[in-house]
C-alpha cells in the first residue's frame, strides 16, 4: 500500500459547486487528482476500478457544467460512480466503499441527493432520465436529465426501448454514451461493431464528427470542422447514425478524456439543446492506471491491491469455487452429449463459461447484456433440439421472468438454468442479492428447482439437469468457494423430487435447502451438546417436493424447521402448503420456516449479512430451542 496521494486542487472541492470557482486549467488538475484518489481508495476497499477511471474527465466536466443535484446525472449500472461520490460530499467516507455501514458500491438515493436514481443492474439510465425529463416538464420544476451509459449496457433491449420512447417524446434529454469498447469481457454483438465503425479511421480532431442534428448546437468555431466531420462520418455510415434515426441529435465521436473539449461540448449542449441529444464519448476503461489498463478485464473489479505494483490480495482457499465446479462439470457432460450448449449474458468469466467457450467455442454463446433474450434464445435452441444451459446470476435472471414463464415453462422446453450468486453476495449489496429465484421459479407448473448443499451436490445437479429432458430445470448455487467436501469423479443424476437424510436424530428435524446445510450441521453439533440431537435433511428439491420425506419428518418429530437462502414464498412456503394440505397442522406440529427477512439487506460480508438475516449457526440453534420451548442458557454455536 502507499501513502495517500497529494491532492491540493481536489482538496478545495467538497461539493460540485466548488468546481464552478475553478478555471478550466484547474479542472484538469482536479481530474488528475481525482483519478489518483480513486485508485488509492479502491486499493483499500477493492471494488469496481476500471469503469470509474474511464469516466474521471466526464465526471469533472458534468459536475462543472451542470447544476447538480438540481440537474440529475444518472449513472448506468453505477459501478463507475466512485469519482462522482468523491466530488459530491462523500470523499471523507470513500475508503468505506462496499463495506458494512459504508458507502454503497453503486448510486443509491438514500445516500445522497446527488444520486437521483439508484442502480446496480444495467441499462436503466435512459428510461430513468426520460422519466425525470417528463416529470420536469409536467411539474415545471426545471433541471436537466443526463444519462451516462456504457457501450456494453447500451446493447440491452431496455436502452433501446427508452431511446425509442425518447425519440418520440422529443423532450430535452442528454445521453452520454461512454464507449470504452469493453463490457466486463470484450463486448460482443453487432451494436459493438457498429459503434467501432462510427469512429474507425476517423482520428479525433477539434470536433471529430457531428451529424446533422448536432450542428445547430455548436458554437461558430466548431461549425466548419463539424461539417467536415459530418462528411467523414457519412463516408463510414449509411444514412446517418442509428441514434439520429431514433430521433437523437448525435454529437461525436469525441475523446472522452479531452477535458477541454468535453467542457466546450457540454456547455454548448446545455445552452442549446431542445430535444434528445446523444454524445458519443470514446474512453478507455482503466485509464491512467497501467495495471488496470493492461488487465484482461481492464480492472473491472479488483480485490484490495498494492498501488505501486497493482498486485491484488487473494483470499486463501481450500476448496474450488462453485462457479468453477459448475463450469468444469458442464464441460465434462458436454464431452458426452453434443446437444449441450451454453449461454451467458455478458458474464463469461463470472459464470465460468469462459472454460466452456475455450473447450467448445461453437457451442458457447455470449449474447451481451440481454438476459431476456438469453432466456428466449435458449428456449429456441431447446425447441430446435439442443440442450441449452442458460447460466445467469440469480439477480439478473429476474430480468427474464416473462420469458421464463411464456417461452420456457408453458412450452415445457428443456432449458437448464444454472443460477449462480444465489443468496446474499456481500459487497455488491441488495441490488445483487440472489433472493427471489426460488420463489419465482418454484411456483411455475412443471419446473424442477434444485439447490446444491455443497460442491459435490452441484456436480450431481449438473448431471441431473443433463438427464432431465422432460421440461425446464434449474439449480442454484452461491458466490464463492465450496465447503471442501470430497468430489465425485463423475456426476450421477439424482432422482427428481427426492431429498436425503444427512443425520438422524429426534424431537426436531431441520430441513435445509441449499448451502445453509453447513451452518445447520454446526447448529446440530451445538444442540447435540445440549442433549437435543436433531435430524438434519437436505431437501435438494423445492419443486417437486419430496412429499414422503417431509411428511415422515413431520410425523416423527415434535418440530420441523426449514431453512433456505431465499425470500419468503420459496421452499419453506411450499413445505407449509404441503403440511396444510395434508392436515399436518391439525395434529399440532411445530413448524418454522427460516428465510431471508422481508427487507433489503445492505452490503457487508456474506457471513455478516446472514447473521443480520438471522440465519447463521447460532440463530439456527436459537430457533430450534425457541421452537421446542427450551430456554437458551450457555454458549451458542
Ligand atoms: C442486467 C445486468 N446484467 C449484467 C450486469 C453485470 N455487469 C455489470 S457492469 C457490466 C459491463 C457493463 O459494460 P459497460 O456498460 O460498457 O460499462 P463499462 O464497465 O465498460 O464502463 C456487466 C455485464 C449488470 N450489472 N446488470
Ligand atoms: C457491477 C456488476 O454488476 C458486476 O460487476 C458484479 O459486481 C459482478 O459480481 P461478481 O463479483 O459476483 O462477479
Ligand atoms: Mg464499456
Amino acid at each position: 500500500m502507499t501513502d495517500r496521494p497529494k491532492t491540493p486542487t481536489l482538496d478545495r472541492v467538497n461539493l460540485p459547486v466548488d468546481l464552478k470557482a475553478l478555471s478550466d486549467r484547474e479542472l484538469r488538475h482536479v481530474a488528475d487528482e481525482l483519478r489518483a484518489e480513486t485508485i488509492s481508495a479502491v486499493s483499500v476497499t477493492g471494488g469496481h476500478l476500471g469503469a470509474g477511471l474511464g469516466v474521471v474527465e466526464l465526471t469533472v466536466a458534468l459536475h462543472a457544467v451542470f447544476d447538480t443535484p438540481r440537474d440529475k446525472i444518472i449513472w448506468d449500472v453505477g459501478h463507475q460512480c466512485y469519482p462522482h461520490k468523491i466530488l459530491t460530499g462523500r470523499r471523507d467516507r470513500i475508503r468505506t466503499l462496499r463495506t458494512e455501514g459504508g458507502l454503497a458500491g453503486f448510486t443509491k438515493r438514500s445516500e445522497s441527493p446527488y444520486d437521483p436514481f439508484g442502480a446496480g443492474h444495467s441499462s436503466t439510465s435512459i428510461s430513468a432520465a426520460l422519466g425525470f425529463a417528463a416529470a420536469r416538464d409536467l411539474t415545471g420544476e426545471g433541471g436537466d436529465a443526463i444519462a451516462v451509459i456504457g457501450d456494453g449496457s447500451m446493447s440491452a433491449g431496455m436502452a433501446f426501448e427508452a431511446m425509442n420512447n425518447a425519440g418520440h417524446l422529443k423532450k430535452r434529454l442528454i445521453v452520454i454514451l461512454n464507449d470504452n469498447e469493453m463490457s466486463i469481457a470484450p463486448p460482443v454483438g453487432a451494436l459493438s461493431s457498429y459503434l467501432s465503425r462510427l469512429y474507425a479511421g476517423a482520428p479525433f480532431q477539434d470536433f471529430k464528427a457531428a451529424a446533422k442534428g448536432a450542428l445547430g448546437f455548436l458554437p461558430e468555431p466548431f461549425q466548419e470542422g463539424a461539417r467536415r466531420a459530418k462528411e467523414m462520418l457519412k463516408s463510414i455510415t449509411v444514412g446517418g447514425t442509428l441514434f439520429e434515426e431514433l430521433g437523437f441529435s448525435y454529437v461525436g465521436p469525441i475523446d472522452g478524456h479531452d477535458l477541454e473539449q468535453l467542457l466546450a461540448i457540454l456547455r454548448t449542449v446545455k445552452a442549446r439543446a431542445t430535444g434528445p441529444v446523444l454524445i458519443h464519448a470514446i474512453t478507455k476503461k482503466g485509464k491512467g492506471y497501467a495495471p488496470a489498463e493492461e488487465a484482461r478485464d481492464r480492472g473491472h473489479a479488483t480485490s484490495k491491491f498494492n498501488v505501486l505494483t497493482g498486485e491484488q490480495t487473494k483470499a486463501p482457499s481450500n476448496a474450488p469455487s462453485y462457479t468453477k465446479v459448475f463450469a468444469q462439470s458442464l464441460v465434462k457432460e458436454a464431452e458426452r452429449d453434443e446437444r449441450i450448449v451454453a449461454v451467458t449474458a455478458a458474464m463469461p468469466d463470472g459464470t465460468g463459461l469462459n472454460l466452456f467457450a475455450e473447450r467448445f467455442p461453437n457451442r458457447c454463446f455470449d449474447v451481451g447484456i440481454a438476459e431476456q433474450h438469453a432466456v428466449t434464445f435458449s428456449a429456441g435452441m431447446a425447441a430446435g433440439g439442443l440442450r441449452p444451459f442458460c447460466a445467469l446470476y440469480s439477480t439478473f435472471l429476474q430480468r427474464g421472468y416473462d420469458q421464463i414463464v411464456h417461452d420456457v415453462a408453458i412450452q415445457r422446453l428443456p432449458v437448464r438454468f444454472a443460477i449462480d450468486r444465489a443468496g446474499l453476495v456481500g459487497a455488491d449489496g441488495a441490488t445483487h442479492a440472489g433472493a427471489f429465484d426460488v420463489a419465482f421459479l418454484a411456483n411455475l407448473p412443471g419446473f424442477v428447482v434444485m439447490a446444491a448443499a455443497d460442491e459435490a451436490e452441484l456436480v450431481h445437479m449438473v448431471a441431473t439437469a443433463v438427464a432431465h429432458d422432460e421440461g425446464p430445470i434449474a439449480f442454484r448455487f452461491p458466490r464463492g468457494d465450496g465447503v471442501g467436501v470430497e468430489m465425485p469423479a463423475k456426476g450421477v443424476p439424482l432422482e427428481i423430487g427426492k431429498g436425503r437424510i444427512v443425520r438422524e436424530g429426534s424431537r426436531v428435524a431441520i430441513l435445509s435447502f441449499g448451502t445453509r446445510l453447513s451452518e445447520v450441521m454446526m447448529a446440530a453439533e451445538a444442540l447435540t451438546a445440549r442433549g437435543i440431537a436433531p435430524t438434519v435433511a437436505d431437501a435438494r428439491f423445492a419443486k417437486p417436493l419430496d412429499r414422503e420425506l417431509i411428511l415422515r419428518l413431520a410425523r416423527d418429530h415434535e418440530a420441523l424447521i426449514t431453512i433456505e437462502e431465499g425470500a419468503i414464498g420459496g421452499f419453506g412456503s411450499h413445505v407449509a402448503q404441503l403440511l396444510a394440505e395434508e392436515g399436518v397442522f391439525d395434529g399440532g406440529i411445530k413448524f418454522r420456516s427460516m428465510v431471508l427477512p422481508d427487507t433489503f439487506i445492505d452490503q457487508a460480508s456474506p457471513e455478516k449479512m446472514y447473521q443480520v438475516a438471522g440465519m447463521s449457526a447460532a440463530e439456527i440453534e436459537a430457533k430450534v430451542l425457541q421452537t421446542l420451548g427450551v430456554a437458551l442458557v450457555g454458549k451458542r454455536a
